[in-house]
């Protein structure tokens, strides 16, 4: 369980990127932050390991504060995703998925063993383990990415706009992957992006965001496409979005998503 507690951040010099931010995810739980850029979801995600420290309110994970953690720990146990896969380019995937495995004591040959387990979870060829970055395409870096965070079994995933750099048939694939795999691991995913498509498919729960980390609703997908709060969700669910404007439909006894031609674009669930 991931815990902000009024949290908020004014860089120096700047503005306030987060005012006083609450929001509880459960364990297990997918939960998305979108928002337009600048709204603060890089900022809120990235306190979560640390790498952005709060100027006021704290963050808990499994009710302990994380500024009592060491920093360089506490990043390990969380595995953290990047749109650009930041992968390291001189060292083989394989490697790449081993780092911090090899950095928390598991021996290299165990650690290149497991990689391959993992790189096979995400759905890549283990022999892709021996090449290096830059001879995957962009949407197998992307896997690769998930691998490595995977691979220190970890309990919280940091998904940072994962799949905004590839191109929208990747996406859709990479979307479902990560679906099925949260089916498989029921990890504690905390996942940011500006797509409110990809919002509603892969959040249990979705926190829409206006400027400064405000809350503008949150709730479950069919929650949100049911009933927006204010006509600043009605504008973002829908905005410039024409005949992709999105409803829900029950069919079959499920709540779907569609777009205004009927295409189905998520499953809401019962
Ligand atoms: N290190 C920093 N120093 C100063 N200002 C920052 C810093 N990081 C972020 N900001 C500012 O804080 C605000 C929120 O930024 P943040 O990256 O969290 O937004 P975001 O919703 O993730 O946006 P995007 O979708 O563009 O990544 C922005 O106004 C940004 O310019």
């Amino acid at each position: 369980m991931i815990e902000f507690e009024r949290v908020s951040k004014v860089f120096p010099g700047g503005a306030t990127a987060v005012h006083e931010f609450s929001y509880t995810i459960p364990s297990h739980r997918a939960v998305v932050l979108v928002g337009s850029s600048g709204s603060g979801k890089t900022t809120l995600m990235r306190m979560v390991n640390r790498m952005v420290e709060p100027s006021g309110g704290r963050v808990l994970i499994d009710g302990e504060d994380v500024r009592d953690r060491n920093a360089v720990d506490l990043r390990r146990s969380i595995g953290y995703v990047l749109q650009q896969g930041g992968l390291l380019p001189h060292r083989t995937v394989a490697d790449n998925v081993a780092t911090v495995p090899v950095l928390t004591g598991t021996s290299r040959r165990e650690a290149r063993r497991a990689a391959g387990a993992l790189l096979e979870r995400v759905g890549l060829d283990p022999a892709l383990g021996d090449r290096y970055p830059a001879q995957l395409s962009g949407g197998q870096q992307q896997r690769v990415g998930v691998a490595r965070a995977l691979a220190s079994d970890p309990n919280i995933l940091l998904m940072d706009e994962p799949f905004g750099a590839v191109d929208p048939i990747v996406r859709r694939d990479l979307q479902q992957e990560l679906l099925r795999l949260q089916a498989e691991l029921g990890k504690t995913i905390l996942f940011v992006t500006h797509d409110v498509d990809e919002a509603f498919l892969i959040g249990e729960e979705v926190v829409v965001l206006e400027a400064g980390g405000r809350i503008a609703q949150s709730g479950t997908p069919a929650e949100i496409l049911g009933s927006p709060a204010n006509d600043f969700v009605r504008d973002f669910v829908g905005a410039d979005r024409g005949e992709r404007r999105l409803h829900v439909v029950e069919n079959g006894g499920q709540r779907l998503a569609v777009d205004a031609a009927g295409r189905p674009v998520g499953v809401l669930g019962q």
